[in-house]
C-alpha cells in the first residue's frame, strides 16, 4: 500500500490544484465530507450530539471547520474552538470560517487555555482534532500543549483530522505531546507516521478518505514508503503436476552446542512455508538433536570444534551447499574463529543468501565482503545487530533508522530487513513498513522462524524483495492468527510455524 510523506502529499495536492485544476477548496470539502461520513458511520444519528471542534491555524484547521459545518447541518450541537487569528487564515480555511460565521455556528477564538468552554468540553461526545496535520514543523509548546493535554483527558470519541496533532507524519515522532485519537481520517494516502511507532499508537482506527486526487497522479506516484498489507501479495496454488524439485532446496548453515533449536525452527518454518527440500548443515555435536526434532528435513553433520563449526569443515560445507538453491546462514551459529572465511566462501558461491543472527555478527567484522556477492543477499538484523553492521550505537540506529536502512541497502546492494515491532524492509530505493505481528513475537526464536520463511520463499523463485516483504508479513500474520489460541505471553515460535498454514490461506483468499 502506497504511503506519502508530507512533502510528497503537498506535491500531490499542488499537482491536483495546478495541473488538474481542482480548486484547493474542493479538496478541503472532499476531505471534510469524507471525514463527516466516517463519523456518521460510527455514530449513526448525529442529531443532538455535542461536538467540540479544535481548529488550528493551517489547512488542517480549515478541514476541521468544514467538518463542523457538516456536523452542524446534521443537527449536532457544535462548538468550534479556533486556535488562530481569523484574519491570518489561509484562503480556504478563511472561506470555511466565514461560512460558519454566516451560519451562526458558535465559534470561540482561543488565545488562552481559560478561553475553552470547560463545561461544553466535559459534556462533548465527540472531539474533532484539527490542530495540526502534515504541516506540523516543530515541537508543541504553550497553548497548543495545554489544549492537547485537555483533549487527551476527555472521555469523548476523538477524531483526528489527517493525523493526530503532535505526530510527525514522516517519522511518527511525537513532538512533545500528541492527541490520542480513536479514529484518524487521513486524506488521499496514508502517511508513514501512521504505521511507524510511536505514531501508530496514537491513530486509533485509521481510514483513508478519497479527496478526488486524480487517479493518474496516484497510479504514477512512486512512493518512498509503503505499508505491507494483505492486498499486496498473491500466493498461487501449486500446479497439480508439481514435484519437490519445483520448490527449491535450501541449505541452512548454522547451529552450535546449546543452539540447535535455532536451526530446527528455521528448518521447520522453511518447510511449512513451502520449501521443496531443506538440508541443515550443522556441527556434528548437535546433529542428533536436529534429526530427532525435524524429521522432514535432511541434515549434513560436519566436523565440530568444541561445539562450533571447525575450520577443517569449511571446504566440506561449501562443497555440500554449492548445488543448493538458497543458503540460509547464521542461526545459532555462535561466534568462532575464522567464521568470516566461511561466510566469504559461501558468498563466493553466488547463491541467494539469507544472513541472520550470528551470521550478521560475523559479517560485521568486514561488511565490505558483501561487495563479493553476485546473487541477492537478504540481511535480517534486529537493531543491535544492525548497529554492529553500521558501526553506530543502537540508539543512533533507532533515531535515524529510516535513512540508515535505505542507505545501507543501497550501498551494499542488499535487501535489509530491520526487525522490530514495525519492521522495515529496504532495497535501497523504497522502504516497506510491516503492519502485521504482535508482542507475542518478542521471544527468542522468532527471528529464526522468519529467516526460514524468507529462505523458503526465495527458494520458490520469488524475487528477493518480494520474498522479504511477504516473509515478514506472513510471519506477523501467523502470530496474529495464533492469538485465537494463545496469548501474547504464551505464544512460541513453534506456534507461529504451525499457524503459517492459516496465514498463507488468509493471503490466498484475502479473508481476514
Ligand atoms: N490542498 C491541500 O494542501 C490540502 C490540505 N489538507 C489539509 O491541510 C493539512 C496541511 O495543512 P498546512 O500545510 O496548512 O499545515 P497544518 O494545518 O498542519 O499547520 C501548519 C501551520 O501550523 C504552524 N505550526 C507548525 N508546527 C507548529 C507548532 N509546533 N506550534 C505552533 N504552530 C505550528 C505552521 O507554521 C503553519 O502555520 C493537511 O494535514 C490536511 O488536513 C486538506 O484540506 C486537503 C487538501
Ligand atoms: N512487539 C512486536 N510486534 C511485532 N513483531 C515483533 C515484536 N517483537 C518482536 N517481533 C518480531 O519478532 C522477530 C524477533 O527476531 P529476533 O530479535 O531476531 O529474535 P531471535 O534472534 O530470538 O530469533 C522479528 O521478526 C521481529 O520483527
Ligand atoms: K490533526
Amino acid at each position: 500500500m502506497k504511503l506519502s510523506t508530507s512533502f510528497e502529499m503537498k506535491e500531490l495536492d499542488s499537482r491536483s490544484i495546478n495541473e488538474f485544476k481542482i480548486p484547493d477548496i474542493v479538496l478541503m470539502e472532499n476531505a471534510s465530507r469524507g471525514t463527516f461520513e466516517l463519523i456518521k458511520k460510527q455514530f449513526g444519528n448525529i442529531e443532538g450530539v455535542r461536538v467540540s471542534v479544535f481548529a488550528g491555524l493551517g489547512n488542517n484547521g480549515g478541514d476541521a471547520m468544514a467538518i463542523a459545518r457538516h456536523l452542524y447541518n446534521a443537527g449536532a450541537n457544535v462548538l468550534v474552538n479556533l486556535v488562530a487569528n481569523p484574519d491570518n487564515l489561509n484562503p480556504s480555511p478563511k472561506i470555511n470560517y466565514d461560512i460558519l460565521c454566516s451560519m451562526n455556528v458558535p465559534i470561540n477564538i482561543i488565545n488562552h487555555i481559560d478561553d475553552i468552554n470547560e463545561v461544553f468540553l466535559a459534556h462533548s461526545q465527540i472531539i474533532i482534532d484539527g490542530l495540526f496535520g502534515i504541516g506540523l514543523s516543530r515541537k508543541i509548546e504553550g497553548l497548543f500543549y495545554e489544549i492537547i493535554e485537555k483533549i487527551n483527558k476527555s472521555n469523548a470519541f476523538i477524531v483526528s483530522v489527517d493525523i493526530p496533532s503532535g505526530i510527525n507524519a514522516d517519522t511518527a515522532e511525537c513532538l512533545g505531546i500528541a492527541v490520542k485519537a480513536d479514529l484518524t481520517a487521513t486524506f488521499a494516502l496514508a502517511k508513514p507516521g501512521q504505521f511507524l511507532y510511536p505514531g501508530r499508537l496514537y491513530c486509533g482506527q485509521l481510514e483513508v478518505v478519497d479527496i478526488s486526487t486524480p487517479k493518474q497522479l496516484l497510479d504514477d506516484f512512486k512512493p518512498t514508503f509503503n505499508a505491507l498489507v494483505k492486498d499486496d501479495f498473491v500466493i498461487e496454488d501449486r500446479p497439480k503436476n508439481s514435484h519437490k524439485g519445483n520448490f527449491g532446496h535450501i541449505a541452512i548453515v548454522g547451529g552450535s552446542i546449546g543452539k540447535s533449536g535455532a536451526v530446527i525452527l528455521a528448518a521447520n518454518a522453511a518447510l511449512r512455508s513451502g520449501a521443496g527440500l531443506v538440508s541443515a548443515v550443522v556441527p556434528n555435536c548437535i546433529n542428533t538433536a536436529f534429526e530427532s526434532s525435524c524429521i522432514e528435513a535432511m541434515s549434513y553433520p560436519v566436523k565440530d570444534n568444541n561445539g562450533f563449526f571447525s575450520k577443517e569443515s569449511f571446504d566440506d560445507i561449501v562443497c555440500f551447499v554449492k548445488d543448493k538453491d538458497v543458503i540460509c546462514f547464521g542461526m545459532g551459529l555462535g561466534v568462532f574463529d575464522d567464521g568470516l572465511d566461511l561466510l566469504e566462501s559461501l558468498l563466493e558461491l553466488k547463491k541467494p543468501m539469507v544472513i541472520d543472527a550470528d551470521g550478521l555478527n560475523v559479517l560485521s567484522k568486514d561488511v565490505g565482503l558483501l561487495q563479493k556477492a553476485c546473487a541477492p543477499v537478504i540481511l535480517t538484523p534486529h537493531p543491535k545487530e544492525f548497529s554492529r553492521l553500521v558501526g553506530k550505537t543502537t540508539s543512533e540506529v533507532l533515531k535515524n533508522r529510516l535513512n540508515l536502512v535505505k542507505e545501507f541497502a543501497k550501498k551494499y546492494n542488499v535487501i535489509l530487513i530491520l526487525k522490530m515491532a514495525d519492521t522495515l524492509i529496504s532495497d535501497g530505493e523504497s522502504i516497506f513498513i510491516n503492519t502485521s505481528g504482535n508482542p507475542g513475537l518478542s521471544t527468542g526464536g522468532s527471528g529464526d522462524v522468519l529467516s526460514g520463511i524468507i529462505a523458503s520463499l526465495v527458494a520458490q523463485n520469488n524475487d528477493a524483495l518480494y520474498a522479504s516483504c511477504l516473509g515478514v508479513y506472513l510471519h506477523g500474520l501467523s502470530a496474529d492468527l495464533a492469538l485465537s489460541d494463545y496469548s501474547e505471553a504464551s505464544l512460541l515460535p513453534t506456534d507461529v510455524i504451525n499457524y503459517l498454514t492459516k496465514a498463507i490461506e488468509a493471503i490466498k483468499t484475502k479473508a481476514q
